[in-house]
């Protein structure tokens, strides 16, 4: 794709769908203004979330069940008609590579080009990802702006990659969790079905 056609998709006439992969543990408000944002600017069709089944680069942490983090990830983009949810990462038996994602997504979607979501911080380690050199080839990457983060493309494929500034906040699944921890509130931190769906399932209080 030329950068025209990357930012526009004009002349192509094929589908764009965007790809917000995450562990979403839990989904918050960065993660949905993130997928907003790049919609509106890349004239996305559709934004699917994937949540990730094992993060393997997380594996020194507790993750929450793969079924409650997909269902708060229903939750939280029940109400935007563009945002869908996939389970592809969360049926795959072992750890999650986005080289898989997008494998199947580009089998599942091949009237679509695919534009793949990801944080500064998530950007600056996609150098250690699996397969991090095809990767490339079957999406267009987005790097956004998140706080604490430095945004940069060094070292990644000229053309590969675009960078953008979205609305910054400084929320993160983390803080989320430890606000759980705590007894702070998370209310407008994440989607209010997503703080009830936390107390239904008593999630993050024995951490
Ligand atoms: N506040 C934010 N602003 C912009 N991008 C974000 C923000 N929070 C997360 N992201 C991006 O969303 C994707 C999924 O992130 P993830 O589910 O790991 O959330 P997280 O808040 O980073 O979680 P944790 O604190 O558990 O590491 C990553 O590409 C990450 O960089
Ligand atoms: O492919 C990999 O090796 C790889 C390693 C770490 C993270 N990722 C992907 O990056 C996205 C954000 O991951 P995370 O762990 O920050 O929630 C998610 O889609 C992960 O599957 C992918």
């Amino acid at each position: 794709m030329g950068e025209q056609e990357v930012a526009t998709g004009s002349g192509s006439g094929r589908r764009r769908l965007g790809v917000m992969g995450g562990t979403f543990d839990p989904i918050h408000h960065g993660h949905l203004v993130a997928a907003s944002e790049v919609a509106s600017l890349f004239h996305l069709d559709e934004v699917v979330f994937v949540p990730t089944g094992q993060p393997w680069q997380k594996g020194h942490k507790v993750v929450s069940p793969p079924e409650d983090r997909y269902l708060m990830t229903v939750i939280a983009t029940a109400s935007n008609p563009q945002f869908s949810v996939s389970r592809i990462d969360i049926d795959r038996p072992g750890p999650t590579y986005t080289i898989d994602t997008l494998r199947d997504l580009s089998n599942l979607n091949a009237d679509a080009d695919l534009f793949f979501i990801t944080g500064a911080d998530a950007l600056s380690q996609i150098l250690g990802w699996r397969d991090a050199s095809e990767l490339f080839s079957l999406a267009h990457f987005i790097g956004v702006t998140r706080p604490g983060h430095d945004l940069t493309d060094d070292g990644l494929p000229e053309g590969g990659v675009s960078l953008v500034e979205i609305p910054a906040l400084a929320i993160s699944s983390t803080d989320c969790r430890a606000r759980v921890v705590k007894g702070d509130p998370v209310w407008y931190l994440v989607p209010d079905g997503v703080v009830r769906y936390i107390d239904k399932r008593q999630l993050y209080r024995g951490e």
